[in-house]
Parts: C-alpha cells; structure tokens; sequence
C-alpha cells in the first residue's frame, strides 16, 4: 500500500478564482488518497481523491461533500477543516479542503497533561456544535482530528457522517461503524438499532483515554470477547489498574503530587469512566461532559503551581 497514491494523476482544479494543482502524496483511507494541493495565488489546500466503487458510491461521497459543505458555511469557529469545493470527472471524485499540518495520532507521543485537557476540550465544542447541526460524525479517530500549525484541533473526514431527523434518531448498527477501535460497545451487537449521537460520545471517550495514555493501543474492540474490555465494562478494573500496561498515562503522574493535581487526576479518571460507560442511556452526553469538573478544572494552573517543588524535571514543567 506504500506507493498506492502514486500513479493518480488530478486535474488541476478552481476554485473561487484559485487554481489548484496537485502536489504531493500525503495519505490514503479506505476508498481514497489524499494529497496537497498548489493554489495559483500561493495558498496550499488538499485534494481528496476518491474512485467510486463498490462500497463507496457516487451518492455516498456526494453526501459527504455536502453535509461538509453546509457544516463549513455555518462553522463561525473554525472547529472543523474546511470543504473549499468538489470536481467529478471519469476517474473519480475530488474533494477540495483546507489542509492541516498534523494529525492529533501524528503528535500523541509528545502531548502534555495541559494539551491533553485543550485537544479534548476543543473535540467536545466541534461535537457539540456537529450534533447542534444535527449531524453525527461517526468515525471520530485521532487520524481524523487535524491540527493546524497554530495548535488548532479541527474535525476532518465526514465520509461516514449522518444527518439526522432528531436528536433521538435510531439507525442500524452496521451503518453507523467507522475505525472498529473507536466504535461503542452498542454497534458489536448485529442487526441493533442504535441511537447514534451516544456513539460519536464513546468515540470522544476512547480519544480522551488514548490521548492521556499517549498511546493507541487501549482495547482493539468494545466486544464482549475482549477479555480487557469485558474487566472494564464489569467494573473490575480498580483505580490502580485503570491503565493496565500504560505507565505512561500522563494523567497518573498527577497523582502523587499537590492537591490540585490529584484533583485533576480524579476529575478524569471519573469523566473517562462516565464516558466509557457500556450502557448508552447512562453514558455522558456531551451536555454533561462540558459540565464536568476536568472540563473547570484548570490542568495547566495546577502543572504550574506545584511546579516550583518540582522545577529540577524539564518534563514535568513543560505543561
Ligand atoms: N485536510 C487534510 N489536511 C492534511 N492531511 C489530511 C487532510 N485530510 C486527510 N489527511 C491525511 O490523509 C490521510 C487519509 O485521509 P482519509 O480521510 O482519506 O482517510 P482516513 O481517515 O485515514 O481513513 P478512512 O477514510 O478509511 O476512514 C489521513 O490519515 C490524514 O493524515
């Protein structure tokens, strides 16, 4: 799959009077490759290429482009990247889109406790603000959260997106799962109905355990086989072995420091619970989650007050 995008030849592309002209290589998905794009006017964006095949037909990737083309003209924030246009020809579909520096996966290894606490934040209002537009994303990963070179999170990748009549739409399991990693315990359950804004709630939660533990490899599936997820889903993971296998989580490095970063400490490992919890009717809504003490708590106040006891560790200063 290395070289999978290099033989695609796109067009160049206008867009708003900016001629674009692919660039090069930078990623493929499932159905398609991802590439930069040279604006005539020095901007960059991205091409998104996609063939249209079994799997992935025209009306699917139409109805990304347009329930991303509305969710950009109404984003006044910036929460999500933006769709600058669409081109059809023979060959496929091009995606025309703002292009990001990084991905949230590509900087996990470096985050500290305070950017973890900013890059969760900033999912939740994109969420909200998805959900407000009555849209559930449904493949929310950390490859599909973008980070612009100024430190902004922003959300990409609608291939999957819903859009829903009400809050309390149902649909088939089987057509809301996007990255299996992600995906709430509810959608492992064949032929089920399944609300679907509490499924882009869980997704969040894995994001916030993977972005504590700088590490992507919590459990593979909610399923009831996997035998980590099955001690999680019955409550027999204690507090000490909240993270089995994961002495890296930079939340737990809190815990043995002042007050207030072992309120921090217990304010997250009781969102991650509340989060992650099997039952979809009693997992946080995003509502709940924007009222929850690690969302006031202030983890970078907290780093820099008990920093003077510890300022001799360059790492743990660097909030
Ligand atoms: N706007 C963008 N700016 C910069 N890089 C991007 C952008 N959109 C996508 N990418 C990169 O291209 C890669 C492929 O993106 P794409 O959306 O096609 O697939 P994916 O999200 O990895 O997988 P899938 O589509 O199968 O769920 C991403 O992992 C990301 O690194």
């Amino acid at each position: 799959m290395e070289n999978v995008g290099v033989a695609i030849k796109i067009r160049p592309i206008t867009v708003c009077g900016v001629k674009y002209t692919q660039g090069t290589f930078i990623g493929h998905g499932a159905f398609g490759t991802v590439w930069k794009a040279n604006g005539s006017d020095k901007t960059e964006a991205v091409f998104k290429h996609q063939k249209v095949q079994e799997g992935n037909t025209k009306l699917k990737i139409m109805q990304e482009y347009e329930i991303h083309r509305d969710l950009t003209a109404l984003d006044k924030s910036g929460q999500i990247i933006k769709m600058l246009g669409m081109s059809v020809n023979s060959k496929g579909i091009t995606l025309v889109l703002e292009l990001a520096e990084k991905t949230l996966h590509s900087v996990l290894s470096d985050l500290t406790p305070a950017e973890t606490q900013k890059y969760f934040r900033a999912l939740i209002f994109g969420v909200e603000f998805l959900h407000e537009q009555m849209i559930a994303h449904c493949d929310l990963s950390l490859k599909n959260l973008l980070i612009l070179d100024e430190g902004t999170l922003k959300i990409a990748d609608f291939g999957n997106a819903k859009r829903l009549a009400s809050k309390e739409q149902e649909m088939m399991s089987a057509d809301c799962r996007g990255n299996p990693q992600y995906c709430a315990p509810e959608l492992f359950e064949d032929g089920q109905m399944v609300k679907v804004l509490p499924l882009d709630t869980w997704s969040c939660g894995i994001v916030l355990l993977q972005l504590a533990q700088r590490s992507d490899r919590s459990w593979t599936q909610a399923t009831p086989h996997n035998r980590e997820y099955q001690r999680w889903s019955s409550g027999r993971t204690s507090n000490s072995d909240f993270w089995a296998g994961t002495d890296k989580c930079i939340m737990c490095k809190f815990y043995s420091l002042n007050s207030m970063r072992k309120a921090a400490y217990f304010h997250f490992t009781a969102l991650v619970k509340k989060i992650l919890c099997h039952d979809p009717t009693k997992r946080a809504t995003i509502a709940q989650i924007k009222h929850d003490q690690f969302f006031k708590v202030d983890v970078r106040a907290a780093i820099k007050r008990s920093g003077a006891a510890t300022r001799s560790s360059a790492k743990v200063s660097r909030y």
